[in-house]
Order: structure tokens, then sequence, then C-alpha cells
């Protein structure tokens, strides 16, 4: 009998008319049924969240402390966690495991910023005719927060809109993606189990096409943060108006491999870091330029060590990469793949898929223009393309409608600081891949890949607003 997932909505489970299976991605069978939200449960949700911040305001002290004890019950509950993200995700235990324990110290780090929230000391007395004033910002929550999620990071990107939203004081109503949102549910018990006031955490599951729109229309919601895909984050950004957004969206992320860097280095960096979660990462490794002295070397090995992975059960502990979401998704990246072997790229190894599987695959001869290299993969896949000078490495990785984050390895300061400071995108990582993230670093896109910064302290700032107060002394 598989469990059967309640939406939750002002500190109850609820039902609704219509539900959903949510599949085991390795081999399709259902491993949860969720309650799916309609237009009313939407209406509820929003209502809850607007309710409880008028009613009670919790101060940033308890803030602290509910989200201090929801990442110890999250770590508790690891094990439980991470099955649930390998099944619902079809990520292998170990990345689920590595995950968990990152999203309980996302919510860590949201506890510990909530103490930090404050504003600062205008000096308004310097100004002529104004001795007689006194003048202080203060940084006061929005009210409610959409948090809505993508599919591949279930845990971690669902903690950092939740954590930081309530270590601001808002109230939240939570969308997880419709694929994979039972971690969601477990975060609702673990945060009723905190100590979270009823109404400060809501959750609607259901297709973002109905559920989402109908928050995107709800005018209620103060601030969405929202990440996904840059055509669905473009959408509700034109739904919401006036209204802040967050957008956390895709990317083709580059890593440049100099010539004086080294090589194993940053072939296992490379080769590793584009396969984890089968490459459903938004800035996974998938344009690699190296340069020409070494490219031989670098295609070899990074060759040799992808025929070394594991490809298959997740919950097998020494598997290296499970399915992808789904078999539509691998079928996409298959028929690019083939697309770009007809217009002249070469398969180096991999390419062959198995339903939502697909081998670790590394292509060359890849051109600007292919699909597989301007735009986002999203898959186990990933290019290597030579090059002569630095400049051609730095126009090739700038040449993307995306600016997420970007990999650099050199010895040297030189072309180090000169990578740091043209390539075109929200991070630059050196002497490591684009896919490095530290949750407590800024993090969010240039161009299409998004607007706004993630991170529980920018997240903050983002769900925050700032007000000035004067004083006019009496006196003279
Ligand atoms: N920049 C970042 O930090 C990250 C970006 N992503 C991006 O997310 C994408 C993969 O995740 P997916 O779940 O497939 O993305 P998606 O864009 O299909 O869905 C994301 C979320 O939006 C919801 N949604 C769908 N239509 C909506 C609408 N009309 N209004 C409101 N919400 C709607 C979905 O139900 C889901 O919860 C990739 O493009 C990837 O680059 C993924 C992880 C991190
Ligand atoms: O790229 C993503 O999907 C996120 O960066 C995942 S995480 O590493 O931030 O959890």
């Amino acid at each position: 009998m598989i469990p059967k997932i309640k939406l939750f909505i002002n500190g109850q489970w609820v039902e609704s008319d219509q539900t959903e299976k949510v599949l085991n991605k390795a081999n399709g069978e259902p491993v949860a049924e969720i309650y799916v939200a309609g237009l009313k449960e939407v209406e509820q949700a929003v209502t809850s969240a607007q309710r409880a911040f008028k009613r009670e305001k919790i101060a940033p002290y308890r803030r602290y402390d509910i989200l201090k004890r929801a990442s110890e019950l999250l770590m508790e509950r690891q094990e439980e966690m991470a099955l649930t993200l390998s099944l619902e995700v079809g990520k292998t235990i170990r990345e689920a495991r590595m995950e968990v324990s990152r999203a309980a110290q996302t919510l860590l780090i949201s506890a510990e910023e909530s103490k930090r929230i404050h504003g600062e000391i205008i000096p308004i007395s310097s100004s002529p005719g104004n001795e007689n004033r006194r003048a202080w910002t203060i940084r006061q929550p929005l009210g409610v927060v959409c948090a809505i999620t993508p599919f591949n990071f279930p845990a971690n990107l669902t903690c950092h809109k939740i954590g930081p939203a309530i270590a601001a004081g808002n109230a939240v109503v939570y969308k997880p993606a419709s694929t994979t949102p039972i971690f969601g549910a477990k975060l609702c018990e673990i945060f009723l189990e905190s100590g979270l006031p009823k109404g400060y955490l809501n959750m609607v599951m259901g297709p973002g096409s109905v559920v989402g729109d109908a928050l995107a229309k709800d005018q209620r919601i103060d601030f969405y943060s929202f990440t996904g895909s840059t055509s669905v984050g473009l959408k509700l950004k034109n739904s919401v108006g006036l209204r802040p957004v967050s957008l956390e969206l895709g990317s083709n992320s580059p890593t440049i491999v100099h010539g004086d860097a080294d090589l194993m280095v940053a072939v296992e960096a490379c080769t590793r870091s584009a396969f984890a979660n089968a490459g459903q990462v938004c800035i996974s490794v998938q344009r690699v330029y190296v340069h020409n002295s070494i490219y031989n070397d670098f295609c070899q090995q990074a060759a040799a060590l992808a025929k070394t992975l594991k490809v298959g059960d997740p919950l097998d502990p020494t598997t290296d990469i499970g399915p992808m979401i789904n078999e539509k998704e691998a079928i996409r990246v298959e028929g690019w793949l083939q697309e770009a072997v007809t217009e002249g790229a070469k398969i180096l190894v991999g390419g062959k898929r198995n339903g939502p599987f697909l081998e670790p695959t590394i292509l060359t001869n890849v051109h600007p223009k292919m699909k597989c290299s301007c735009q986002e993969l999203f898959a186990p896949v990933f290019n290597v393309v030579s090059y002569n000078t630095i400049d051609e490495a730095l126009a090739m990785a700038n040449d993307s409608n995306y600016g997420l984050q970007a990999g650099v390895f050199t010895n040297s300061l030189d072309i180090a600081s000169r990578c740091a400071e043209e390539l075109e995108c929200g991070g630059v990582i050196i002497n490591d891949v684009s896919a490095f993230r530290a949750d407590l670093m800024p993090y969010g896109g240039w161009k299409e890949s998004g607007t706004g910064k993630e991170g529980p302290r920018y997240a903050i700032e983002e769900m925050t607003r700032e007000k000035v107060v004067v004083l006019k002394l009496k006196g003279k």
C-alpha cells in the first residue's frame, strides 16, 4: 500500500478531489499518491498564510529556534529523507544523503541569519538644517512568500526558499514540482514538529500550469521565489506585475581548462561533476573549453574515467549515475545527440539510452550553434572544445544567452583574475568547476539565468524591505 500524501494548509493535512501518483524514477512503479490542489485549496493556502502573518509576528530569536530545530530534525531523519529523494528524483543514494545534509545546513545558515536582520543609523543631522532630527532604517518582512521549486534538488532548493523566508519573518505558500513532492511534504512535518505557528508554512501540490498559474494570479502574495526553467520563470514574471520575484533559472555552464592547469584534477572534477545527478543540475558542467596543448590528453583521460562510471539502480551505493527524471527527457537528449552527430559532432564515449537511463556521454567537434552547446542539456552529457588563446576561451564561454556560473582551471593569477572579471555570469569558480556551490555564498544568474540572489543572507534581503524612520526632536 503506497502512502497518500495530503496538502498542508493552516497546520492541517488536507485532502482534495484529485490525486496523482508519484513514480519511482528508476522503474516507473508508484511510490506515493499525492492529493492535487485545486483552485479552492490554493485559495485556502494563501488565506492561511496571510492570516498567520497578520495574526502573529514570530520574534527573530524564535525563528532561529524553529529553523535550528528543523535542521536537527532533518538530520535525524537523514536516511529516510535520502531514500525519499532517491526514489522520487532518481538520484543515487550517495547523492541523496549529501543533499539532505546540505539542506540541513541551509536551514541552519538561515537560522543564524535570522538573528542578523537589522537596519542602520542614518547621519541625518549632518545634513544642513536637520541638526534636530535623527533617522534610522528598519528591515521588515514582505508578508506572504510563494516558493516554487524544480524537480532536481527538492531538499536543498526548497530549504533555500523556506529557510530564508521564515528567517525573515514571512509566511510561506510552497509548491514543489509535481514529479518530486514527497520530500516537501515531509519537510512540512518537520516544521510542524519544530514549532512553526500554523499557517506560516502551507504546501499545495499539483501541476505548475494549474496550481502555479493560480498562485501567480493571487494578488495577496507579496513575493515569488522561483527556481526552474527560463521559459516558466519568464511566464511567472510576466504574470505577477509589479510584485517582486527572484528567478533562479537555466544555464549551459562553461568551464575553462587552461594549458597550465593540473590536468588530472581538471579531468576528475569536470567528468564527475558533469554526470552528478544525471547532469540535472543547473550549474552542471556542460561546455568544457580546453587549451589545445592538453586537449587530446584531457579527452583521453575524461573518456577513460567516464567508462568506469556505473549507471544503474540509484539505491545501489555503488551506482554513480541514476536515471533522468523521465524517459521523455532522455529521449529529448538522445535526439539532440543524434542531431549533433549529423552536424559533425563526435561521441567520444557514451550516447546510449535505456529507458530513462543515459550513459555518461562526452561530445567533441561541437559547433556553438548545436543544441547540445547553446541550449541547456540538463543531462549526463558534456562537450569538450579546444582553444588557442584565453581570449578565444572567454569569447566562447561568454557566447551564451545564459550566465549562471563558470569554472576556470589555471595556475596563473593573471589568467584567473582576467577570467574572474571578464566571464559574464553570477559566479566564477577558480580551480574548480561551474557546479561548485557553498550554500552560504551569493548564488544567482545573469542574462537568461535569472534575477536575484539566493544563499540565506541574500535571499533574506530580497524577502524583506527597508523603511527609513526620521524623528524630529522638539527643542530649537
Ligand atoms: N538556477 C538554479 O538554481 C536552478 C535552476 N533549475 C532549472 O530548473 C529546470 C528544471 O526543473 P523543472 O522542474 O523541470 O523546471 P520547470 O520550470 O518545468 O518547473 C519548475 C517549477 O515551476 C512549476 N511551474 C510550471 N509551470 C508553471 C507556471 N505556469 N506557473 C508557476 N509555476 C509553474 C513547476 O510545477 C515546478 O514546480 C532547468 O531549467 C534548470 O536549469 C533547476 C535547479 C536550480
Ligand atoms: O543547480 C542546481 O540545481 C542547484 O545548484 C542544486 S544545489 O547544488 O544548489 O542544491
